[in-house]
């Protein structure tokens, strides 16, 4: 039992040494987990501040990325920049190689400059030298240059004395027959007759010079024998039907380059009514079939415009004037015609004749001519009547007056252009004029003023072969009292005898010729001529 008491003993003490054991170790359990949960309170703030600590460093990594971004960015737009520089550096750098070659080259050439410019400073001074000599010799060129120019002033009037010699040497009055081709208009049906039957037969022989005109006709008489005529005449030229207005003008223009150095000059178109006067001297609209006076005027414009290289300045006025039974009329007037009175003035002291109340006008171009002409013409076809074609009945008288100075010599010269366009020519019976009396005066008047015209040209011829105080019958018509002053002295004439082509208008042509050849035997002052008088086969 002791033992068991022992025992028992043994095991209280073991029983209350285990629960001191287990007091302690609840203690220390207590201990334990005071000490887990400080621990686990502890570890939830470290996590807590971990979680913190992570997303700030998350956000300093986003940061960072954001910023490694910025900066690739930057690092690429500094290699683009770096880039850039390179290439512009190796730019200046060839630049730079370039501009040290040109400097090289550059150098070399100024030394070749200074190198020049000492030579030259060399031949300045020799230059310097030789410059007053060269001086002289400008001062000797000038004065030849100032001699050659009197020399072509000089050579100027030598050649307008030449001109007019070479005028009076053909004739200062000269004659020309130009005969019309034949129109649709001559071979009317009512005449019906062909064209060869309709044609005089008319020849020109003379096909070197174009001076011979000859008229054929055969006849019966009355025994009824064949009589044949020919009529041989001799002009300064004859102008055949196909014969252009060029043609004809080229022979006058001679005598316009007389009226441009002071020379008076006067061209009559003469013949029947409808043979072409009005035709040479105005002609038609295109410039082929244009004139002898539109012609004329250009001409003298041209021939002025040319002189005034030669120092010649020229002023020119125009008149145009009809004479219509023996009155003068002003076609370049306003009023009515036939209702004013005109009368012819000379100054015997400048040889100027003047038409009172007649219109003069300053002329500037031909265009302004040419309308000056139609002017004129209208007035004229507004004059006419049915029974009475104004123009055919009347003379034309276009005066063109031309003055010129020349500022170098101090010489003057003044001249005068007359184109006139003569009545129609034709005889009494020929007109049917007979019945009617106001034709028949109309006739009368024209036949006295173009006797009168071959009067006075007669009379001229007289006094040129030294009949000096042979009286110019110039009063015996206004045509001629008119010009008076271009009829006489040192003027030069020219008659174009117009002649149609119709067989029925041979007796008007011959009546024309005669009364052309009398006007081409006659001379005038120093000039003479070489012709042959019409002959009656
Ligand atoms: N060389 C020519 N070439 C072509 N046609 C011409 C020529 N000559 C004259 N004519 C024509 O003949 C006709 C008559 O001519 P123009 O009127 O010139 O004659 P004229 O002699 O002046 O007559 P008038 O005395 O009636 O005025 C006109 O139709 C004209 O155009």
């Amino acid at each position: 039992m002791d033992r068991e008491r022992a025992k028992l003993s043994e095991l209280e003490e073991s029983h209350m040494a285990l629960t001191r054991e287990l007091a302690t170790a609840r203690t220390q359990e207590l201990t334990h987990r005071r000490e887990l949960v400080d621990a686990s309170d502890e570890m939830e703030q470290m996590r807590k501040r971990h979680t913190r600590e992570l997303d700030e460093l998350d956000t300093q990594m986003r940061r960072r990325d954001r910023e490694i971004r910025e900066l690739k960015d930057e690092l690429r737009v500094c290699q683009d920049d770096l880039e850039r520089e390179r290439q512009t550096v190796s730019t200046l750098k060839s630049t730079i190689a370039h501009q040290s070659d040109a400097q090289l080259s550059l150098t070399t050439q100024v030394a070749a400059m200074r190198a020049q410019i000492d030579a030259l400073q060399g031949q300045l001074s020799t230059s310097s030298v030789s410059n007053s000599t060269l001086g002289l010799q400008l001062d000797t060129e000038r004065k030849k240059v100032a001699e050659l120019e009197r020399q072509v002033l000089d050579a100027e009037t030598v050649r307008r004395k030449l001109h007019n010699m070479v005028q009076e040497l053909k004739g200062n009055i000269r004659v020309f027959c130009r005969v019309r081709p034949i129109l649709p208009s001559d071979l009317i049906p009512s005449a019906l007759k062909l064209k060869e039957q309709a044609m005089a037969r008319i020849a020109f022989p003379d096909k070197l010079d174009h001076k011979e005109i000859v008229l054929n006709s055969s006849s019966e008489n009355a025994m009824g024998q064949e009589r044949k005529d020919e009529w041989a005449f001799s002009f300064d030229r004859v102008f055949e039907p196909q014969s252009t207005q060029m043609e004809v003008f080229e022979e006058i223009s001679q005598l316009v380059q007389s009226c441009a150095d002071g020379y008076n000059v006067c061209v009559f178109a003469y013949g029947q009514t409808g043979s072409g006067k009005s035709f040479t001297m105005e002609g038609g609209h295109t410039d082929a079939t244009v004139g002898m006076i539109p012609r004329a005027v250009q001409q003298v414009f041209r021939v002025t415009e040319d002189l005034r290289t030669k120092g010649w300045e020229y002023k020119m006025e125009g008149q145009f004037l009809e004479i219509y039974n023996e009155t003068i009329n002003d076609l370049l007037g306003k009023g009515e015609l036939d209702k004013k009175k005109h009368e012819i003035k000379h100054d015997t002291r400048t040889g100027r004749t003047t038409v009172t109340d007649a219109n003069v006008v300053a002329l500037h171009s031909s265009a302004q001519v040419r309308t000056l002409l139609a002017q004129a013409q209208s007035r004229r076809s507004v004059a006419a009547t049915l029974m009475n074609e104004r123009s055919s009945r009347s003379h034309s008288v276009f005066t063109l007056r031309i003055r010129g100075m020349n500022a170098q010599t101090g010489e003057t010269c003044e001249g005068s252009l007359n184109l006139v366009d003569l009545a129609g020519s034709e005889r009494l019976e020929k007109s049917g004029a007979a019945s009617d009396r106001d034709r028949l005066r109309e006739t009368q008047n024209i036949n006295r003023s173009l006797s009168a015209l071959g009067d006075v040209i007669a009379a001229l011829g007289e006094k040129g072969d030294g009949k000096s105080d042979k009286h110019i019958p110039y009063r015996n018509s206004k045509l001629t009292y008119l010009l008076q002053n271009s009829l006489s002295g040192n003027s030069k004439t020219l008659m174009v005898l117009n002649l149609s082509p119709l067989a029925t208008h041979l007796n008007e042509s011959l009546c024309s010729l005669r009364f052309a050849t009398k006007v081409n035997n006659t001379t005038i002052g120093t000039a003479k001529k070489q012709t042959k008088p019409g002959i009656s086969a």
